[in-house]
């Protein structure tokens, strides 16, 4: 049977990076995904502007909207301080399935809680079920169509505090037109955008980050 996209992408991975070692796997996710098979990993170019986000921030509790591979779960991970931790959630269980291989193998699984269902099912449950309080940072990258009624269930919620921070990937390309206007007009939110490209391609996208101002 045929494998999948995702499938080969981890074969890469266990193949070619050193386990243990977070940069060695995106390294190498990148090098597949420029020389074999394009996927919608957050990439080097934007990784590089969450990077500064999440060591500007500093949290201590991240929520990941859209695991996908884990691509971007590790990259903010191997960035978070010792008692910090990360909730990631993925619809689709084949995804959560490699993501879960992916994470092990850059050794930063104590980190992360990786958990399958539909975001809107389970922001809900954040406080009773995961012990949360409030999150310090929360990265957008599941269902365009999911980004603004996301960040509304979270501040009701009481998910969001003074000074959280909401980054977002693809504001330009796949584009969230209702949640940028959201953001970007809300007296709640101080928004700025940082420009880049979709990843692994010269086509414009970026990065939306905005502040809960509470
Ligand atoms: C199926 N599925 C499970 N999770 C998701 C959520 N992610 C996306 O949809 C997504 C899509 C693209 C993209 C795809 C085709 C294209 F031509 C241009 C851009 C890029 C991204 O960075 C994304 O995050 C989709
Ligand atoms: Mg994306």
């Amino acid at each position: 049977t045929q494998s999948t996209r995702p499938q080969r992408l981890l074969g890469a991975v266990q193949k070619k990076a050193t386990r243990g070692n977070p940069r060695s796997v995106i390294q190498t996710i990148d090098q597949f995904c420029r020389q074999r098979e394009w996927a919608m990993n957050v990439g080097d170019e934007k990784g590089c502007i969450l990077d500064s986000v999440v060591t500007e921030t500093n949290p201590t509790t991240v929520l990941e909207l859209g695991t996908y591979c884990g691509y971007s779960t590790v990259r903010i991970a191997s960035l978070l301080p010792p008692q910090a931790r990360l909730i990631t959630l993925e619809f689709n269980p084949d995804f959560a399935r490699i993501a879960r291989q992916v994470i092990t193998w850059a050794g930063v699984q104590d980190k992360v809680e990786l958990v399958e269902g539909a975001s809107g099912d389970l922001i809900p449950k954040m406080k009773a079920q995961f012990g949360v309080n409030t999150f310090d940072l929360v990265f957008l990258d599941h269902w365009k169509d999911r980004y603004l009624p996301d960040t509304k269930l979270m501040e009701e919620c009481g998910l969001l505090k003074k000074g959280s921070i909401l980054l977002a990937d693809n504001v330009i390309c796949p584009g969230t037109p209702d949640y940028l206007e959201y953001v970007r007009n809300s007296p709640r939110y101080q928004s700025q955008y940082f420009k880049s490209h979709l990843e692994y391609t010269k086509v414009e996208d970026g990065l939306e980050k905005s502040v809960f101002l509470g």
